[in-house]
């Protein structure tokens, strides 16, 4: 079969994983291959030649192993050009090309953070076994010490009772989600980029805003670090789901309904890890 892959250093391949999208760099054979922040930049711009009005949510630039269990290693990038350690969708998107490639329904995705065991649900859908969340407070990481049950993230000086109470998780990249009853009065592209920088994260955070319509629904938006406001976020539903449950709002196998699609989480009991599942598309292909 040929690689879907390898097609020369600057062309890429667009993809999105339940609407979070992303420019896809195979870089195995070139080995030097280097984005700078402001290429980065330039090419996830929405509106840019590279990847249309859209843009992109992230880059990802896919490496040989670096150890002999994973199939790929993928670097993520920020719409910032900032490198993080975790992507969830990005890792199913990686995780399905592998299996595409293979003709295996089983693929082994590296990042700087873990080596993530995918399988695949169906002909585009994907499900990732993201490990066990870290709920230390030095893990996500906090300012000082404190429980991560729920921490006290004051946007000013008078108490907000619509946020309050959020729950913080590390999915290998830091999370906090608040609760909401809705999305009018929180406004997540007004709210989210005020607690991404807030002292309390000196990593800066994901934002999640959760809404729970039952034990196993929530509907989720989510403001990411570096990037804004995304039609879906993996790590972000993953922690979601762990917060929800810790604070008894919601069981351990929800379906998460975000902008771009729907999300499965299970937050396993026999091992405490988390698996995310939906679906992956191919959008097309672009040349720098
Ligand atoms: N879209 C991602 C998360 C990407 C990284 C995040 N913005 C961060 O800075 O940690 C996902 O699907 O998990």
């Amino acid at each position: 079969m040929p690689s879907l892959l390898y097609m020369g250093s600057m062309d890429f391949l667009i993809m999105n994983g339940a609407g979070n999208r992303f420019a896809v760099f195979d870089a195995r054979k070139a080995l030097d291959f280097a984005l700078s922040d402001e290429q980065v930049k330039a090419i996830c711009a929405p509106g840019s030649a590279a990847m249309g009005p859209l843009g992109a949510d992230q880059l990802l630039v896919l490496r040989p192993p670096k150890s002999p269990e994973a199939d790929i290693f993928m670097e993520i990038r920020n719409q910032s050009g900032s490198e993080v350690d975790a992507c969830g969708n990005a890792t199913r998107c990686v995780a399905w090309l592998v299996m595409e490639e293979t003709g295996e329904a089983a693929a082994t995705v590296q990042t700087n953070a873990a080596l993530l065991a995918a399988t695949r649900t169906g002909p585009l859908s994907i499900a990732v076994d993201m490990g066990e969340p870290r709920l230390d407070w030095s893990q996500i990481p906090l300012k000082e010490p404190m429980h991560t049950h729920h921490v006290d993230v004051k946007l000013g000086p008078i108490d907000n009772p619509v946020l309050s109470n959020p729950g913080a998780v590390s999915m290998g990249n830091p999370h906090v989600v608040f609760f909401v009853e809705d999305f009018e009065t929180v406004k997540p592209h007004l709210a989210g980029p005020m607690v991404e920088f807030h002292p309390l994260f000196p990593e800066q955070t994901n934002v999640g805003f959760a809404r729970i319509d039952g034990p196993k629904n929530i509907r989720l938006k989510v403001w990411e670090r570096d990037a804004g406001l995304t039609q879906a976020c993996g790590t972000g539903a993953c922690a979601a789901v762990v917060a929800a449950h810790r604070q008894k709002r919601a069981d351990r196998d929800v379906q998460v309904d975000v902008d771009g699609g729907t999300l499965h989480i299970h937050w396993r009991e026999s091992d405490n890890h988390v698996i995310l599942s939906g679906p992956v598309e191919l959008e097309g292909r672009g040349t720098l």
